[in-house]
């Protein structure tokens, strides 16, 4: 059974003394939970969320890295870097990235492919634009993401991995997918998956939605068989409502597979 897994996608937010205490908050709320949680900080906040998270069920990400192990790479950040800090994931393809930095299916491959290489699991973002969606392209879209960016890795590491799937026009927008919308695409991107890689690994890969997530809407998406947990932006930054959202997700996935059980 996959585990549900909810990370807070912090952007550009949070020093690292703001993210001490985001994290600190964040402890009692969450307790002994069985989702996993994630926080991705800024880098420059990194050392302080994992220091903070020390000894918790609160593991820590990155939003980026570089595809290279070391070099002259100015301003880069590397895999081994990051490992070495105490992260445990990274973020990749992020639409905002895709948007505002050129990031491109093949940068988001070989990125991976780095994560990968320091044993950091990558969290790996897929999803159209309002235009490609309202030209009925979404699937499309998605299955490109997922074949240029996710090809040439092994069945196992499809297992470990984490694809969030972000309606480009979701994002801090206060709009959202359906929950039926997000199962479709989601369940879309497992099949895929299955095809590219079979259907043990692609049974197990944990798939999240992302986009304008919030406390009173989680339950909606964990209710839907593929949706395994969520990447949140925005209801992140504040524990009290990241924790809501951790919270109701495990209980709305429980409920789920008890029904699904009858
Ligand atoms: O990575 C997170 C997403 O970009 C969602 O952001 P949001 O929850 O603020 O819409």
């Amino acid at each position: 059974m996959r585990q549900v897994i909810i990370a807070g996608n912090w952007k550009m937010y949070k020093t690292a003394g703001e993210a001490r205490r985001l994290v600190e908050d964040l402890k009692p709320l969450v307790g002994a939970t069985q989702v996993e949680i994630v926080v991705c900080p800024p880098f420059t906040a990194l050392a302080a969320a994992v220091n903070a998270a020390s000894g918790t069920n609160i593991s820590v990400g990155a939003q980026d890295l570089f595809w290279e192990d070391e070099g002259p790479y100015t301003g880069e950040v590397s895999g081994p870097m990051l490992k070495d800090l105490g992260c445990r994931f990274c973020i990749i393809g992020h639409s905002e990235r895709r948007q505002y930095f050129g990031e491109t299916d093949a940068s988001v491959r070989k990125k991976v492919q780095a994560a990968f290489r320091s044993d950091l699991i990558p969290i790996v973002c897929v999803g159209e634009t309002l235009a490609e969606r309202e030209d009925g392209k979404t699937l499309e879209v998605c299955r490109r993401q997922v074949e240029e960016g996710l090809g040439g890795l092994t069945p196992e590491k499809i297992a470990r991995l984490v694809v969030a799937y972000e309606p480009v026009w979701a994002i801090g927008t206060g709009k959202t997918a359906t929950p039926q919308d997000a199962q479709e695409v989601i369940g879309f991107i497992r099949e895929l998956l299955g095809k590219m890689y079979g259907k043990d690994p692609a049974q197990r890969c944990r798939i999240q939605y992302g986009g304008s997530v919030k406390p009173e809407n989680i339950a909606s998406f964990m209710e839907q068989p593929d949706i395994d947990g969520a990447l949140v932006g925005g209801a992140s930054l504040d524990p009290i409502s990241f924790a809501a959202i951790v919270n109701t997700a495990a209980e709305a996935k429980g409920k789920q597979r008890a029904h699904s059980l009858i």
